[in-house]
Formats: C-alpha cells, sequence, structure tokens
C-alpha cells in the first residue's frame, strides 16, 4: 500500500571524496510502502546513496529526512537509533554472523534494543520458507536461504524502510526470482518501503518506479 507521506527524503545531498564529485545534489523521494529501483551503472554512486540514504555515510552538503526526522543534524548515538528502528539493510553478501544461528541473526536488530517481538521473526522466517533451517549455522545454509535470512533480519524490527544493495547479486536466475518474490511479498504484507539497488535490469518489472544514477547524478526516472 502507498500513501503521499514520505518515509526516506533526500535533499539536495552532494558527496565528495579525494576531490571527486560522488554525489552531485541527489533529491528523491520514498513515499510510506512504496517500492523503488535505482539503477545505473559501475561507479554511478550506487552504494555511495545506499550508504547516505542508510545513515551509514553523512553526506557533505543536503538535507536526510528519516520518518519524519531531520537525521542531518542528529548526533551520532540518535542517529544509530533512527537506522536501527527505521531502516532494514539487505547487502549483496549477506553480512551475516557466522556464529549465530539464522534465528539469532534475524532477531539481531531486536537483540540491540529495538522491539521485543520475537513472534514476528518467527512469523516472517516461516513466510520466508526456512523456519526449519532457524537453528543453523550460515556456513552451513545455501546463497538463497543467507539470504531470506538477511531479509528476515532486515524487517525485524519493521522498519519503515528497506534497503537492499544488489540484493541478488550473488544468486543465480532461478534464486534470484524466489528472493526477490518473497522480497517484494513481505515488504507488501509488513507495510514497509522498498528501496533496491541493482544494475540487473531484470529486476526492473517487479517495481513500480525506476530511478537512474548517472555520474552521481539522477537522470531520469520512470
Ligand atoms: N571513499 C572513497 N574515496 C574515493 N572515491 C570513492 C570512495 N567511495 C567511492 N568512490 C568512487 O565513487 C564512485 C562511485 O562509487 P560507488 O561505489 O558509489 O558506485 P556504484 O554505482 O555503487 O558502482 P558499482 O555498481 O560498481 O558497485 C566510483 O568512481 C568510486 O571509485
Amino acid at each position: 500500500m502507498s500513501s503521499d507521506e514520505s518515509v526516506l527524503a533526500a535533499e539536495g545531498i552532494s558527496v565528495r571524496r579525494a576531490g571527486q564529485v560522488i554525489l552531485d545534489d541527489v533529491t528523491l523521494s520514498i513515499s510510506a510502502g512504496s517500492r523503488t529501483l535505482i539503477r545505473g551503472p559501475s561507479g554511478a554512486g550506487k552504494t555511495t546513496l545506499f550508504s547516505v540514504l542508510g545513515l551509514l555515510e553523512t553526506p557533505d552538503t543536503g538535507r536526510l529526512l528519516v520518518d519524519g526526522t531531520d537525521a542531518s543534524t542528529l548526533p551520532e548515538r540518535r542517529r544509530a537509533q533512527l537506522r536501527r528502528d527505521a531502516i532494514g539493510f539487505v547487502f549483496q553478501d549477506f553480512q551475516l554472523v557466522p556464529d549465530l544461528t539464522a534465528r539469532e541473526n534475524a532477531l539481531l536488530p531486536q537483540t540491540h534494543g529495538g522491539s521485543h517481538e520475537a513472534d514476528w521473526v518467527d512469523d516472517v522466517l516461516g513466510r520466508l520458507d526456512i523456519a526449519d533451517r532457524a537453528d543453523r549455522y550460515p556456513a552451513t545454509l545455501s546463497g538463497g536461504e543467507k539470504q531470506r535470512v538477511a531479509i528476515a533480519r532486515a524487517l525485524a524490527n519493521r522498519p519503515a524502510v528497506v534497503l537492499a544493495d544488489e540484493p541478488t547479486g550473488q544468486l543465480d536466475p532461478e534464486t534470484t526470482d524466489q528472493v526477490m518474490d518473497l522480497l517484494v511479498a513481505l515488504h507488501e504484507s509488513a507495510d514497509t518501503a522498498l528501496v533496491t539497488i541493482s544494475h540487473d535490469p531484470a529486476l526492473a518489472s517487479m517495481f513500480e518506479r525506476t530511478v537512474r544514477l548517472q555520474a552521481g547524478g539522477l537522470v531520469s526516472e520512470t
């Protein structure tokens, strides 16, 4: 379900690194419950934009509003709280903790001081069809299973928005379809906005909106 309410708004974001402009005056608004694909060639600045939108990196100029809060001026501790409560992350390389089970990985955002709804995480693991693997360690899971655990972790605190950076980059085409179908179904039922960064054109049909980044700037939208 989409609404006009913005859960993530980047206003005039610019990032420079080593004298080079990486992001150039990027303005982007993500509505509650919406589904956006950010595409662009290698080196366009996609991962940098992902880091800025996820409060992992501070832009040199511009404002970032997360779930109505201006994150630009917050001290780091409040930024970390906002990141934990309002944003879920899915990474290309899964980034699961190797010595925690699948269920413990999925519960991490809650054990780090978020909400305490283990039932919700168990429900999500069930809907991802990995409840029977919940007590296994990441090393014993396939790539698709690891990414499903990462999706459960991303949704653990029922965030306003899930950010996914090349979530299918390490998966074969069949597993890509399965994982994307699950990600889309779960973001809809959790009423979370979904922002996915990918260079894979095959994903475009699953998104209601595509934004294109080139040489650090947004060049077109469909
Ligand atoms: N810390 C940094 N210092 C200097 N240059 C950087 C830094 N981080 C990124 N860059 C440069 O910024 C540009 C954008 O990088 P970014 O990783 O955001 O692109 P991308 O679109 O995600 O690329 P890819 O699809 O290849 O992952 C690249 O030219 C990169 O070399």
